[in-house]
């Protein structure tokens, strides 16, 4: 999936997914698009909801969506975490070790891929860190991904793609208020000189749309001064080696800016059918958007 994308210049946006909603609502924009999909659950997900139901549903959809869909394990903390994953039904896992010492990163990342690969099952590493909620690390602090240190990285331990870190951050406060959205597309440029065809992903991409901002604040939230990646730049990222990109804050803001509007205008409403549902066709919208106007990936199957 990820290498059609790299050769193609666009990328797979992998959707972060907690219950059968918004499971339906990423599938639907990718059927509707003709957009390949990655939906990807932490062990958070796996606390919350059981793999289980997560695994079927996620079955389910891939079947009815008629595009290629992949089910994978997003920020895995071990080794044990990925084989549970792995054997309840995942296609592919990320390991996370890009908060260790770069010596044991190598080492955790090296022992993930020599386990997947038997069940070919793709792997996923991450080198630098991202500002932000990633290790509590202010913007300023960001640790960008080295290139050098990528090559090395990738064959070392064989892994299939690469999470690096350029300016993205998680959650949706990636900028301070003023402060100007700025991605380092020269490391971008000079990880795919060193690695040709190794595809890049980028975390704590989502957009944060203002709309959906606006809706929350007025329909009695309380979130101000929450900035996200302009589209522009992952249009651009995903014309070059990006060819995944990760998108969680963005659905949650519009699944939550849906149901406060539906409750708010029918507050006599107790039929949660009608307000979830509210909630999955709002970001089944967003999610379309981003297919077809930002990751490039519709019309694609
Ligand atoms: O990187 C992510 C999941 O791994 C999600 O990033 P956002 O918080 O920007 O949506
Ligand atoms: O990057 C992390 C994702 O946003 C997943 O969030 P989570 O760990 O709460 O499931
Ligand atoms: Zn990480
Ligand atoms: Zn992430």
């Amino acid at each position: 999936m990820l290498l059609h994308a790299y050769d193609h210049h666009y990328a797979v946006g992998a959707f972060n997914v907690n219950n059968m909603e918004v499971i339906q609502g990423v599938a639907k924009a990718a059927k509707e698009q003709r957009s390949p999909v990655i939906l990807q659950a932490s062990s958070f997900t796996g606390q919350y909801a059981d793999l289980g139901y997560i695994v079927g549903i996620a079955e389910n959809a891939a079947r009815l969506a008629d595009v290629p869909v992949a089910l994978h394990l997003d920020h895995g903390e071990d080794l044990e975490t990925c084989k549970e994953f792995i054997q309840a039904g995942f296609t592919s896992v990320m390991i996370d070790g890009s908060h260790l010492p770069y010596e044991e990163n190598v080492a955790l990342t090296r022992s993930v891929c020599e386990y997947a690969h038997r069940y070919d099952i793709t792997v996923e590493g991450e080198l630098g860190t991202l500002a932000g909620v990633e290790d509590g690390r202010s913007a300023e602090q960001s640790l960008y991904t080295d290139p050098e240190q990528a090559r090395d990285f990738a064959e070392r331990t064989g892994v299939d793609s690469l999470a690096i870190a350029i300016g993205t951050s998680h959650g949706a406060y990636k900028f301070k208020p003023g402060q100007k959205p700025m991605l380092r597309f020269d490391i971008l440029e000079q990880v795919s000189r060193l690695m040709p065809r190794l595809p890049i992903v980028l975390h704590g991409a989502s957009s944060v749309n203002q709309e959906d901002i606006a809706e929350i604040n007025a329909m009695g939230g309380d979130i101000s001064g929450a900035i996200g990646i302009p589209e522009e730049m992952l249009a651009q990222a995903s014309r070059l080696a990006v060819c995944k990109i990760n998108v969680d804050t963005d659905l949650r803001l519009a699944m939550t800016g849906a149901i406060r509007k539906y409750l708010h205008e029918a507050p006599e409403q107790i039929d949660y059918r009608k307000y979830i549902g509210a909630g999955r066709d709002h970001l089944a919208e967003r999610v379309s958007h981003k297919m077809k106007n930002v990751f490039l990936s519709a019309e694609r199957y």
